[in-house]
């Protein structure tokens, strides 16, 4: 599968746009009109910095208001045409997007469109250049593909032909029903876009929130398994007009792309060969990533710290104990309750003000080999850890919100090979404990990289995106959406605290994670950790009145809940009982038992948490 990028995806200059795509690894680009009139460069100096990087200049773009206009209003169109002719030859690129007219639409007639059409092919032909006439959602009269096809079909010339773009196809509520009949002459172009469901004017959907295959709700596997079956022969190219991209360091967003693109290829070539087609049939050949590896379990959870006597007391209190210190490496230790595993780095360089954060999160997966390769084609950045020879291979990558992420091997026992280099022995890492597992890991995303950590655990990690809510906090809406694998064995809520909030003295960068470990008698976990002198986040009395109000519980219950500085929270399936830690750095921890088949994560009191987070935090900010 050829691809190709639009440079309005990306930020930057022509030139930064064009590196950028190229180091990701797309075939082509699309060039812009905007990008190439404000660039110093010639047609021909971009024409030679394509050839250099190897980048084929696909199509040039957008061509608009040029055809469906009144007769006396066409020569005016020809002529621009011709100027635009002219720069592409010099420019290099065979293919010219003519857009339905939005804006000076003066016929309506499909025989008298095609002549103004035919008559526009007649000159391209003229360049060697090809006309791509594609249906804009918003387009005056011509606003649906069908249509617009129609009328190329009436044109009935070589160079003219249509370009089809998922969004504006799927906004409108239409289908591709119909796209795998086509002639595949006549298909000149395809854009790829996706976009979460909004109830909002076409345009302004189309023009801000546009976003790459997988980040949004449209069916892009539908619509490239059709132009699979079609036998399109083009380029599957990404047309993404998206505020947060405009501003985003172009590398990121470029490889974002292309990730996402390898990812609906491997997902169409999965619906293909279930459909019993090959999906390596010429010429739209889609090909496979390694199989995905869902994790099978938690490995570990790391933490990185400045203040290792405060975080190891933190696990003592919860009642972790230390499974001993890694035998070559100084400053990483290793704390185990049951079968959560805890490694802390010491790391005398992180940030006084945010002493410790949640640096890693360990996967066991059946392939940590297939899981690194896949990573790897997803273009993945790899950690690099210093190894010794006799150590476990963890393979790691970066996420988007620079936490690590490693895939180690799955063992029977759930033990992993590498907790031996901390000296443990394997026997008593499976004792009997009141923690009976990571329950949920809970990550803070920047906004502007929300889109890509989403598609970044989907297609690394298998996990699927639950419905997003929003969870009200005294510095903002906080936005919180779950990841979680098919199994549930991983669950990994993502929220998006308040950009730079102005009041308060937290801010959305130090906006807290956290670790959520699961047990099955919290009031023993809650006694335990109190002995043990553990700071709980506080709970306000008006919260237990209101639980009284809200579930109609029993004073007992009620008094325990009290007691031990607990929240409830209860759905159809059952009930949910947590504490909170107070944070350290950057990160806490929560203490949750479910009882029941209860499925949520307590978000009703989540607004709890956050005001009493912020009360701390502006405590010891001295402002209250
Ligand atoms: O929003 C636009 O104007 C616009 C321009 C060119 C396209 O290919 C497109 O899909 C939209
Ligand atoms: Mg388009």
């Amino acid at each position: 599968m050829r691809t190709s990028i639009a440079t309005v995806c990306l930020s930057g200059t022509l030139e930064e746009k064009m590196q950028a795509a190229a180091l990701a690894g797309f075939d082509g680009i699309e060039v812009f009109e905007q990008d190439l009139v404000v660039s110093p460069s010639s047609p021909e100096d971009l024409r030679g910095l394509a050839a250099e990087l190897g980048l084929s200049l696909d199509m040039y773009q957008p061509f608009r208001d040029g055809v469906e206009v009144a007769p006396e209003d066409f020569p005016d169109s020809l002529r621009r045409l011709r100027a635009k002719f002219e720069l592409m030859k010099r420019l290099g690129t065979p293919v010219l997007l003519m857009c339905s007219n939005v804006a000076t639409a003066a016929l309506n007639d499909d025989q008298a469109i095609a002549d103004q059409l035919r008559q526009a092919g007649d000159m391209a032909a003229e360049y060697g250049i090809k006309l791509a006439y594609e249906a804009l959602a918003w387009g005056k009269n011509v606003n649906d593909w069908r249509r617009a096809h129609h009328i190329v079909e009436l044109a009935d010339h070589p160079a003219v032909g249509t370009c089809l773009d998922s969004f504006h196809i799927l906004s409108r509520g239409d289908t591709v029903d119909g796209v795998e009949s086509l002639d595949p002459e006549k298909l000149f172009f395809v854009q790829l876009a996706d976009a979460p469901l909004l109830k909002q004017d076409i345009l302004s959907w189309s023009r801000h929130h546009r976003v790459f295959p997988g980040e949004g709700d449209f069916d892009l596997v539908d619509v490239l398994t059709r132009l699979h079956e079609c036998g399109y022969a083009g380029p599957v190219s990404l047309e993404i007009f998206n505020d947060a991209f405009r501003q985003a360091d172009v590398h990121r967003t470029a490889v974002d792309g292309l990730r996402s693109l390898r990812w609906l290829e491997d997902q169409t070539a999965d619906a293909v060969r279930a459909a019993g087609e090959d999906p390596a049939r010429e010429p739209l050949v889609l090909v496979d990533l390694p199989d995905p590896q869902p994790p099978r379990a938690w490995d570990f959870v790391e933490l990185r710290t400045s203040k290792l006597g405060q975080t190891t007391r933190l696990l003592h209190q919860l009642g972790f104990e230390l499974a001993g210190h890694h035998r070559s490496k100084d400053t990483v230790q290793a704390w185990t309750q049951g079968p959560v595993r805890m490694v802390i780095a010491e790391d005398l360089e992180a940030s006084l003000e945010q002493p410790t954060r949640l640096a890693a999160l360990g996967f066991q997966v059946d392939s940590p080999d297939d899981a690194a390769h896949r990573a790897s084609r997803l273009l993945a950045p790899v950690v690099s850890r210093t190894q010794q020879p006799d150590e476990t291979v963890l393979h790691g990558v970066v996420a988007p919100d620079a936490t690590e992420i490693f895939f180690g091997p799955h063992t029977d026992s759930g033990v992993p090979p590498w907790l031996e280099e901390f000296g443990a022995d394997p026997a008593e890492a499976t004792s009997e404990s009141l923690i009976t597992g990571v329950d949920h890991v809970n990550l803070a995303q920047p906004w502007q990289h929300y889109d890509e950590a989403v598609l970044f655990l989907t297609s690394l990690l298998d996990l699927h995106a639950q419905p997003a809510q929003e969870v009200a906090g005294p510095s903002g809406l906080v936005r919180s959406q779950v990841m979680r694998s098919a199994d549930e064995t991983v669950r990994i809520p993502l929220n998006v605290a308040p950009t730079a909030a102005e009041q308060g003295a937290y801010t959305g960068a130090a906006y807290p994670e956290h670790v959520a470990l699961a047990c099955t008698d919290i009031v023993a976990v809650a006694r335990r950790a109190r002995r043990r002198g553990l700071t709980f986040l506080p709970v306000p009395e008006n919260y237990y009145e209101d639980l009284v109000a809200r579930f109609d519980l029993a004073p007992d219950v009620v008094a325990e809940l009290r007691e031990h500085g607990l929240l409830y929270d209860r759905d159809e399936h059952g009930e949910f009982l947590h504490f909170y830690t107070a944070t350290l750095g950057e990160v806490f921890v929560e203490v949750v038992e479910r009882r029941g088949g209860y499925r949520g994560f307590g978000a009703p009191n989540a607004p709890v948490r956050l005001a009493a987070q912020y009360r701390t935090w502006e405590e010891a900010a001295g402002t209250i």
